[in-house]
């Protein structure tokens, strides 16, 4: 097996001087892997993500992805790598909203030549297939993004966030405004593209009926130094 993301003796805390968020000793994910990640509300799963993203940075310990270290980059270097691996389709989706629905989806290829040069057809009609994959139908796909809903806006920024086949997709609660039934659907999608493309998923989220789509299951709270984690009588995830 080939290891995607590896945290060693990471700690994170927001403030100087206060108990950590949480603390992981080692924690590895494998190429391919489809982890969800639970917890309660404000337990640290979207901090989380940020630290994995590279949006954030641990205040000890070791983040390495793909075999990069991330803390020997520079925020620019960071934001670059993040541009050319990481598929991220964030809890408010972050679509520009005078961009066109199409526009939106192509947007991470002028980001990145290492993903505009994995897209062997025209750029438009690769961003076309996936949206059509993810049910969002030709006619809208020259739409204004405010004019669809938040449903299909989702289904938009998980078509962007595969574009030009990025190894690692973060997603940040992606069906918590879908019904059971899209719900379903958008899980088959999600897993297909993520097997067509090899790529490794971590999901947040809520939804305990998610959990049969996964390989692995991370408790947050496994993590954490709070007495949470007594509490909930996890050991430490080694
Ligand atoms: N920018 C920030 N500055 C300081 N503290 C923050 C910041 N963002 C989050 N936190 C704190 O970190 C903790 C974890 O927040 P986080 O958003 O990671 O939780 P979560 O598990 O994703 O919550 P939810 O399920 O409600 O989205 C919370 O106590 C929150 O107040």
């Amino acid at each position: 097996m080939e290891s995607v993301i590896h945290l060693s003796d990471i700690s994170f805390n927001w403030k100087d001087n206060t108990t950590p968020l949480f603390n992981i000793p080692s924690l590895t994910i494998q190429k391919g892997e489809k982890v969800l990640l639970q917890g309660r509300s404000g337990s640290g799963k979207s901090t989380f993500l940020h630290l994995i993203g590279g949006f954030l940075s641990s205040n000890k310990g070791k983040v390495s992805i793909l075999d990069h270290d991330l803390s020997v980059f520079s925020p620019a270097e960071k934001d670059q790598f993040r541009a050319d691996h990481v598929g991220y389709i964030f809890q408010q989706f972050n679509l520009i909203p005078y961009l066109s629905v199409i526009e939106n989806v192509v947007l991470p290829l002028r980001f990145s030549t290492i993903r505009k040069s994995k897209v062997r057809k025209e750029v438009n009609t690769e961003a076309e297939k996936l949206l059509l994959k993810l049910g969002i139908t030709v006619n809208l796909h020259g739409s204004e993004i405010n004019t669809l809903s938040v449903g299909q806006q989702q289904r938009v920024a998980a078509a962007r966030a595969f574009i030009g086949h990025p190894e690692i997709i973060l997603a940040d609660e992606p069906t918590s405004a879908l019904d059971s039934y899209s719900k379903a659907q958008f899980m088959d999608v999600l897993l297909q593209l993520c097997k067509e493309n090899n790529a490794t998923l971590i999901m947040v989220s809520h939804d305990e009926t998610l959990t049969s789509y996964f390989d692995q299951i991370l408790p947050i709270s496994t993590f954490n130094s709070t007495s949470e984690a007594l509490e909930n009588n996890h050991l430490p995830f080694i």
